[in-house]
């Protein structure tokens, strides 16, 4: 074997493999996106990512590292063709008795594996940095269109809501662009390789005579045979995998979720004693997560059992059928052995689309979470809101119909205008739809008519269970405006004002603070947000339930003596509350109400 020339047409071949495979991926990935759902979906997730823009540089990258990571596929195909010629010159070279020509061969093989382990460390890193980069942008993607125009909560009115958004987002982008790669990367490399291999193998096969049949270039014929219809059973019995995988994830999400809900209400689980009726729950779907771990398992070893026999068949089949050739010496030992290669290799090409069929099951799962994560969200934003018009103070609500879901009215026709710095209470008979219409207010209750005119920034929703997110004391009162944008000095005044000075050596420390502070000093806290962030419109649903009437009085006595300009909306059922406002919306009831002066 002559290995300069040997060099000279593997970069030959290597251009020509790559040109042809950036050709056909092309054509192929045109094909798919315009032809198949999945070819579809995939571009709308990931289409803007690859495609580069002009006169931006950077959005060239994600291209040409698809193009780096083809390159090294087709060079490390090309290597493994080498390797396996070496290796049959190395057998030819013993069976020869040539030692010159063994330690020659055995040098090259030396240079070829170096250059081998190179190219794959290079291929590793480069496939990981695109997939890292990838799945960065991926995310920041699905994020934000899940949290833009609040669908991620306005998606659980929906008629059939998703379930577990935060499982696809944090596991499903994930997978998504690890099993694109590797699909795409993987077929690329599966189809050169079949080439490849298959050559040598028609190469070295000959004519095998059964009986009264000959069967030309019979390795050929029997490894695609039985290739072939081994991929066929395999795939018969691998097929119900496809759907236990999918629950094993579904019921393991459902498992955690549930661990979750008990964490998260801890105290008033521990306060009933419902240990015992929580472990049943947890128990009973935790039996469903085990139930299909076992069909798994059973349907597992029937498949690996096939894959077993199979493979050992394959060791054999290439070195029985090429023996009487060997024999007769019509090939030398070096041909036998590449022979065994060869097959192995063809084998494990074609098996690629074998195992592919279960992962691609999974992928197009996959592709369906995210892609109807992404519907689900655009079926959220286009619930119905009030109609909006431009007001930059003070609310007027016109002709605003309020329903349940089930069609029932909760508000008939309500006409109100609540002018600049005017307070207005909110009252009415338990589940009248107070705090529905609050909600309603603010756009995320989707069962509205009417028009709603009211400033779009600078408003608070102060609830009865103040939210308060994850990080530092600091955060949670100046929530939801970054804590870098507020001096030091006004968040502690703020925590003075409301009577929480005693945690003002502590505003850094991060803890869970929702569970930590009481609920009188959330609500207090959530005074301390209106008074240091000034909106110019505050809505309180029964934000002083935890606190005295004293406390009560004189919070709400500081915002009107602190930000006069500002309009209070609150909803209440004390009558405490009634000296604090100038006016009053009645709910009666089945879409009744009234309004009502309360100064005097
Ligand atoms: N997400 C929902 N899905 C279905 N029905 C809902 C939903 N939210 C509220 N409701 C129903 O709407 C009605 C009004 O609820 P709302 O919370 O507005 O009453 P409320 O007047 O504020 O009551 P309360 O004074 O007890 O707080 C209730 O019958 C409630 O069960």
């Amino acid at each position: 074997m002559n290995w300069l020339n040997e060099l000279g047409s593997s970069l030959l071949w290597v251009v020509g493999a790559f040109v042809l495979c950036v050709v056909g991926s092309f054509l192929l990935g045109l094909l798919l996106c315009r032809k198949t759902k999945f070819g579809r979906q995939f571009w709308r997730l990931s289409g803007p990512y690859f495609k580069p823009r002009r006169g931006e540089r950077r959005s060239w990258r994600p291209l040409l590292t698809v193009l780096l990571l083809l390159l090294v596929t087709v060079v490390n195909v090309r290597i493994s063709v080498l390797l396996s010629n070496n290796s049959n010159a190395l057998y030819t070279a013993l069976q020869n008795l040539d030692a010159r020509a063994f330690w020659v061969t055995v040098v090259i093989f030396c240079v070829i594996a170096a250059i081998y382990i190179a190219v794959n460390l290079v291929a590793i890193y480069i496939s990981n940095l695109q997939i890292i980069r990838w799945r960065q942008w991926t995310n920041t993607q699905v994020l934000t269109d899940w949290l833009s125009g609040t669908a991620y909560h306005r998606g659980r009115f929906l008629s059939d809501p998703i379930d577990n958004p935060e499982q696809r987002i944090q596991a499903d982008v994930a997978s998504f662009t690890n099993d694109s790669q590797d699909l795409v990367l993987g077929l690329i490399g599966s189809m050169l390789t079949l080439v490849s291999f298959t050559a040598i193998l028609w190469q070295l096969s000959g004519p095998l005579t059964l009986g009264p049949v000959t069967i030309p270039r019979a390795l050929v014929v029997i490894a695609y045979v039985f290739i072939i219809v081994s991929t066929f059973i395999a795939i018969r019995i691998g097929r119900p995998l496809i759907k236990l995988n999918f629950l094993s994830e579904r019921l393991s999400a459902s498992y955690r979720y549930s661990l979750t809900r008990v964490r998260d209400n801890s105290e008033p689980i521990a306060l009933y004693g419902g240990e015992g009726v929580e472990e049943a729950g947890l128990q009973n779907r935790f039996s469903a997560v085990i139930a299909n771990a076992w069909a798994l398992v059973f349907r597992n070893l029937k498949f690996i059992a096939f894959n077993s026999v199979i493979s050992q068949i394959a060791n054999i089949v290439p070195l029985v059928v090429q023996a009487p050739r060997f024999l007769s010496q019509q090939i030398t030992l070096g041909d036998l052995q590449q022979s065994a290669t060869a097959f192995g290799n063809v084998s494990d090409a074609l098996s690629f689309f074998r195992t592919t069929y279960d992962n691609f099951a999974r992928y197009r799962a996959t592709l369906d979470r995210l892609t109807g994560l992404l519907d689900a969200n655009d079926q959220a934003r286009n619930l119905p809101v009030p109609l909006r018009s431009n007001r930059t103070v003070g609310i007027e609500v016109e002709g605003l119909d309020v329903f349940m879901p089930s069609g029932e009215p909760l508000i008939n026709r309500l006409d109100l205008t609540v002018e600049p710095g005017e307070w207005l209470l909110v009252r009415g008979r338990s589940g009248t739809g107070k705090t529905t219409l609050l909600r309603s207010l603010a756009g995320l209750w989707p069962y509205v008519r009417g028009v709603v005119s009211r400033p779009q920034g600078h408003v608070i929703f102060c609830s009865q269970q103040p939210y308060l997110p994850m990080g530092a004391l600091r955060s949670a009162i100046t929530y939801p405006a970054p804590a870098e944008d507020l001096p030091d000095e006004a968040v502690r005044q703020a925590l003075a004002d409301v009577q929480l000075g005693h945690l003002a050596d502590h505003l850094d420390e991060t803890k869970d603070w929702m569970t930590t502070l009481s609920p009188g000093e959330r609500q207090r806290l959530s005074f301390g947000r209106v008074l240091l962030l000034q909106p110019t419109l505050v809505f309180f649903d029964e934000s002083t339930s935890a606190l005295d009437e004293g406390m009560e009085h004189a919070l709400y006595s500081l915002v009107r003596e602190r930000l006069p300009r500002t309009t209070v909306v609150s909803v209440g059922h004390r009558s405490s509350l009634s000296p604090l406002h100038q006016r009053e919306l009645v709910l009666l009831g089945q879409g009744a109400w009234t309004t009502g002066s309360l100064v005097g």
